[in-house]
């Protein structure tokens, strides 16, 4: 097969690795959108600033210049967006402009901010839906780490897509030995599992960074998997989704896996950075910065009580110091575990 990605970040830069190792086979073409930085990948055969020492197997072509020109050329059996979310609209814009008629399918985890004009923000495939309505899309989610997915370390996928053409072009595309992938046609619940596990892992860094202890972090887990749950059954998602691959699976991975931006950014609030500082030393995005606010009003708007996510909100607003955080938490009326 033929794979275009999109977006040549760790994450996209590791899918293009995982699909070319010579026990997938493909041919992949990687996207850049910054002519230097394809030439700095193409020249090392390795992605320097975004996945160091990985190389880049013979299978992967480096690419740059208008996307769509170098879409038309490709001729790809599926195209991959593994840009982060807020790039996803725009890109998403030019696959339905050019009328891609490949399965398309996006790797980035996060709620877009409001656009503007917008009530609230989207999920991923609203924003296909609105933008690009005529391709067959979905995606591509889980717990996995860039790095060791393109180290081909034991990993697993759920390729998740309302059309059963694009979760099989997902699994042709990308299984293999080190890499399974399921296939989910619950979009909406993968989708908010891999936006809303972002803030939780914010939390679990502060949780972690704050030495609460071992019985704070599980507690904060599953209450933030209950709240992740209810999010997601009301805007449409199945209960059982997030008992998978998109909802615990990467919840316990972001959460507690110190390979984690998001958790890292947790981890620095604890330790007195300002948000933007934390933000900075990254150098790679950290979604759950961005979705937080949006996470908390979608949820606001059908009557989904959040409390963590809420904290999380106010604590990377300023409006709350982590320990206020904790007490607002703590001093919450007692409740019946499952309602
Ligand atoms: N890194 C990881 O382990 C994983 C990341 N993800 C998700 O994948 C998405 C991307 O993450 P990373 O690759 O880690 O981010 P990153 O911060 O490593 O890289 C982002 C890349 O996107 C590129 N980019 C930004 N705007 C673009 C545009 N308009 N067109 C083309 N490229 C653009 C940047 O130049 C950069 O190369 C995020 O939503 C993240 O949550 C999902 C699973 C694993
Ligand atoms: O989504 C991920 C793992 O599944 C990566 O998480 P971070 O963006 O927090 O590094």
């Amino acid at each position: 097969m033929h794979i275009f990605i999109v977006g040549s970040g760790a994450w996209g830069t590791a899918m293009a690795v995982a699909a070319a190792h010579p026990a997938c086979g493909h041919h992949v073409t990687l996207w850049a959108r910054d002519a230097a930085q394809a030439q700095a990948i193409e020249a090392q055969r390795c992605n320097v600033r975004y996945l160091p020492e990985v190389q880049l197997p013979a299978g992967v072509q480096v690419a740059s210049g208008p996307l769509e020109a170098a879409l038309s050329t490709a001729g790809a059996d599926v195209v991959v967006v593994g840009t982060p979310m807020a790039a996803l609209r725009s890109t998403l814009t030019i696959l339905g402009d050019a009328d891609i008629t490949a399965p398309v399918a996006w790797l980035c985890k996060g709620f877009e901010a409001p656009a503007p004009g917008q009530a609230v923000g989207l999920m991923a495939h609203e924003v296909a839906a609105q933008v690009a309505p005529g391709l067959r899309c979905g995606a591509l989610s889980g717990p996995s780490f860039a790095l060791e997915v393109a180290r081909a370390q034991p990993t697993c996928l759920v390729a998740a897509s309302v059309h059963a053409q694009v979760r099989e072009a997902l699994q042709a595309a990308f299984h293999s030995p080190a890499l399974r992938v399921y296939a989910n046609a619950d979009i909406v619940g993968v989708e908010v599992g891999g936006a809303v596990k972002n803030v939780m892992a914010i939390a679990a860094g502060l949780c972690d960074g704050l030495h609460l202890g071992l019985n704070a972090r599980a507690a904060l887990l599953t209450r933030g998997l209950a709240e992740i749950t209810r999010l997601g059954v009301a805007l449409g998602a199945r209960a059982e989704t997030f008992m998978g691959l998109s909802g615990m699976g990467d919840l316990l991975l972001t959460a507690t896996g110190d390979l984690s931006r998001n958790r890292k950014v947790g981890l620095l609030l604890a330790e007195g950075l300002t948000l933007d500082a934390a933000v900075q030393s990254l150098g790679h995005v950290a979604e759950g910065v961005y979705s937080a606010r949006t996470v908390v009003q979608r949820a606001q708007a059908l009557g989904v009580e959040m409390p963590i996510a809420t904290a999380v909100v106010q604590l990377l607003a300023g409006e709350l110091d982590p320990r206020a955080a904790l007490e607002q938490l703590m001093g919450r009326d007692p409740k019946d575990e499952t309602a």
